[in-house]
C-alpha cells in the first residue's frame, strides 16, 4: 500500500476508502509529504486491518451508521482519528469524551465540514447571528446523500443559537399557524433549516439573516471534493498533538472571531 518507507511518516488508514469523499482522501493522503497511505478499509473489511498495518492515524469517510464503531476502535488502540462522517449527536460526542477521558494521549477531531470557507462562513454566521432578528439555514447537496439535515446544517444552526442565546435574542418571527407538513423545515434549537436535494450540486449552505430594511446572506459552495482535502489534511497532521475531542476544524484555525 505504502509507495516508500518514511519512518516519520504519518500512517494513514482511510476508511470508506470507496466512497465519494473516502476515494479522495486517498490520493489527497498518497500525494501528500510525511504521510503514507498503510489502508484503504471499505465496507465488509475488517477494522484489525489497522493494526495489522500499524496505522497511527485514521480518516473516518464512511456512513453515519458505521463511524461510532470506527472511532470507539480507534480510540481503545491508541490511534488518532479525523472524522469527517456525519452523524455525531450530542449524545454521541459525550460518550466518545468519556471514553477518550480513558485514552488520554489520543486526539480526535470531528469535523462536521473540512472546507475552509465552509468553517468560515459557519463562524462568521454564529457571529452575526446575534445581530438580527430572523435567521435560518438553507443546505443544498447532491442528491445521493442519506441524512438531512447536513451536519453542516446542524452544527452551524448550533453555533448560532449559541450566539443568540448568550446575547439575549429570541426566537426568530414567525407567524405560521397553519402548514403543510415540513414547509418550514426542521427546527434546530429554534433555527429553521431547510434541506435542497438537486442533481448538479456537490456541498452549498446560505445562512439567511435579516431584521427590518436588511438581509445579509452568508454562502459558502463547494463545487468540487477538492476543496475537503486541504482541512483533511490539516486535521492529520494536528490532531496527535491535541489529545482529546476537538470538534470542528475551527478548533485547529486561529480564526480570532
Ligand atoms: N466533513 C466533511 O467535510 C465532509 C463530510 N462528508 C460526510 O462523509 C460521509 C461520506 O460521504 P460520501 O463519501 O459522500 O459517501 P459515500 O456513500 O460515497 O461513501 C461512504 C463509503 O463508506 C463505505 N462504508 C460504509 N460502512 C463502512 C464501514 N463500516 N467501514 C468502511 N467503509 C464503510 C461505503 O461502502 C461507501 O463506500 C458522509 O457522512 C458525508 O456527510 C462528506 C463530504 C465532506
Ligand atoms: O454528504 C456530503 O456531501 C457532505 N456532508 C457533510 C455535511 O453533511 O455537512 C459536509 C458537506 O456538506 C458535504
Amino acid at each position: 500500500m505504502a509507495e516508500h518507507d518514511d519512518d516519520d511518516a504519518l500512517r494513514v488508514a482511510v476508511l470508506g476508502a470507496s466512497g465519494r469523499m473516502g476515494s479522495e482522501a486517498v490520493t489527497a493522503v498518497q500525494q501528500a509529504a510525511g504521510m503514507q497511505l498503510v489502508a484503504a478499509v471499505g465496507s465488509g473489511d475488517s477494522l484489525q486491518q489497522l493494526i495489522e498495518t500499524g496505522a497511527t492515524h485514521m480518516v473516518d469517510l464512511t456512513v453515519p451508521d458505521a463511524t461510532e464503531e470506527n472511532v470507539r476502535f480507534a480510540v481503545e488502540h491508541g490511534i488518532h482519528a479525523v472524522v469527517g462522517t456525519t452523524g455525531w449527536d450530542s449524545e454521541r460526542l459525550t460518550a466518545l469524551e468519556q471514553k477518550l477521558a480513558a485514552h488520554s494521549e489520543v486526539g480526535v477531531l470531528i469535523a462536521p465540514n473540512f472546507a475552509l470557507g465552509a468553517v468560515l462562513a459557519s463562524a462568521f454566521a454564529a457571529k452575526a447571528a446575534q445581530y438580527f432578528e430572523s435567521a435560518e439555514v438553507i443546505e443544498l447537496h447532491h442528491p445521493k446523500k442519506v441524512d438531512a439535515p447536513s451536519g453542516t446544517a446542524v452544527r452551524t444552526a448550533e453555533l448560532m443559537a449559541a450566539s443568540r442565546r448568550a446575547a439575549g435574542v429570541g426566537p426568530s418571527p414567525d407567524a405560521t399557524q397553519k402548514q403543510l407538513d415540513g414547509a418550514r423545515g426542521a427546527t434546530v434549537e429554534d433555527i429553521h433549516v431547510h434541506s435542497v436535494r438537486l442533481r448538479g450540486l456537490v456541498a452549498h449552505q446560505e445562512v439567511l439573516l435579516g431584521s427590518t430594511g436588511e438581509q445579509l446572506s452568508i454562502r459558502h459552495d463547494s463545487f468540487d471534493r477538492a476543496s475537503f482535502m486541504p482541512g483533511v489534511l490539516l486535521g492529520l497532521r494536528t490532531v496527535a498533538a491535541r489529545p482529546g475531542l476537538t470538534h470542528g476544524l475551527d478548533g485547529y484555525l486561529d480564526l480570532g472571531l
